[in-house]
Formats: structure tokens, sequence, C-alpha cells
């Protein structure tokens, strides 16, 4: 791993266990931790689903870009959020100063953790499901993923251990 590229980034859907994955990973690997969902709160003044209901999705995705692209952390776990990867400009710049681990779960498992899809602030068209965003997105996840962890069946630890396997196995590649 180069010099400049020493953060881990969690991209996958809402409820892919980014955030609760990302911060036991960090304690793990001695990492800071950084959940940019909460960066972007805090720029707003606002909970996610406000700026969602008060500004719009349009004016959500830029914010959230202008937070991720200015993100220049060093040695940090970086959950993000599920609707990241619609901005390139955002995930060129993360791809420059991090290894992309997408945490990938299939949709039934998904359905089961979100009970919050209403108030959790998603990213989502009007009439649109959750199926609907999976559908939309998986390509793009796949796109960015230097890393892709089978989260299928799996508890946190059991994440959480596969990710630092993987990122082993990267770095060995990486540096051969
Ligand atoms: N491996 C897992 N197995 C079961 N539930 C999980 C797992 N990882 C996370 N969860 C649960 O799923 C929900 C969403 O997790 P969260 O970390 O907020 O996802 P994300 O940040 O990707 O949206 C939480 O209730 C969390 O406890
Ligand atoms: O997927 C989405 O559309 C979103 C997911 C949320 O984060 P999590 O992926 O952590 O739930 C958050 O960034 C935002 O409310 C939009
Ligand atoms: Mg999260």
């Amino acid at each position: 791993m180069t010099r400049e590229r020493t953060n881990i980034i969690l991209i996958g859907m809402p409820g892919a266990g980014k955030s609760t994955v990302g911060v036991v990973l960090a304690k793990r690997l001695g990492l800071g931790f950084v959940d940019t969902d909460l960066l972007l709160q805090q720029r707003a003044g606002k909970k996610l689903q406000q700026i969602i209901d008060q500004d719009g999705t349009a004016a959500f995705r830029r914010l959230e870009e202008r937070t991720l692209c200015e993100f220049d952390g060093c040695n940090t776990v970086v959950a993000t959020g599920g609707s990241a990867i619609y901005s390139e400009a955002a995930m060129r710049h993360l791809a420059a100063i991090g290894t992309i681990v997408f945490l990938d779960v299939p949709l039934g498992e998904l359905a089961q953790r979100l009970h919050d899809m209403q108030s959790r602030g998603l990213v989502i068209g009007p009439g649109a499901g959750l199926a609907d965003l999976y559908t939309e997105r998986l390509p793009l996840y796949r796109r960015w993923a230097e890393i892709t962890i089978d989260g299928q069946g799996k508890n946190l630890e059991e994440v959480v251990d596969e990710v630092v396997r993987a990122i082993k196995r990267h770095e060995k590649t990486a540096g051969a």
C-alpha cells in the first residue's frame, strides 16, 4: 500500500454493515474511524432525512459529494453512505486515498435488517423500493470495489475477520 492510500473505504447498500463493521474493523487494525454520514449531518446542521425532505435528493447528493471529496484523512476506516457511488468525482477521490472494500450482502438479508426505510434518509426515487435500489446500484458497487466481501449469512465478527484477511491478502499481492 502506498503512503497515499492508507485508508480503508467501505462501500455497499444501506444495511450492509458499513458503519457497524467499520468501527470494529478500525479498532482491530489500530486505525481511526470516520462515518461520512456524520460528517455530512454536522456540515448541514441537520439529520440526513431532514436534508432529503427539506432540500431534496439532488441537494443531498451534492452535499455528500463535497463531503467525500474534502475528506483527506489517513490511516482511517471510512464508512461511506450507500449513495456515495453516485458521484464519480467522490469515488475517484476515495480510490486515490484508500482501498475500496465492498460489503456485498444479499437483498433478502438487507431487507431483514432495515426497519427504518422511511426515516433513514435514503436517496431513493418516489415509488422505488429496496430491490430497485439494489438493482440500480450493484453494478456501481462492483465497478469501484477493489476487494469484495461476501457477507451472506455472516455475523459482525465474521465479516470483520473476513475483511482483515482480505486486506492482508490484497497487501501481499500489491507488494509482490
Ligand atoms: N453482519 C451482520 N449481521 C447481522 N446484522 C448486521 C450485520 N452488520 C450490521 N448489522 C445490522 O444491520 C443494521 C445496519 O447496519 P449499519 O452498520 O448501519 O449498515 P450501513 O452503515 O451499511 O447502512 C444494524 O442494525 C446493524 O446492527
Ligand atoms: O443508500 C442511501 O441512499 C443512503 C444511505 C445512508 O447511509 P448508510 O448506507 O450508512 O445507511 C445515508 O448516506 C443516506 O441517508 C443515503
Ligand atoms: Mg452507515
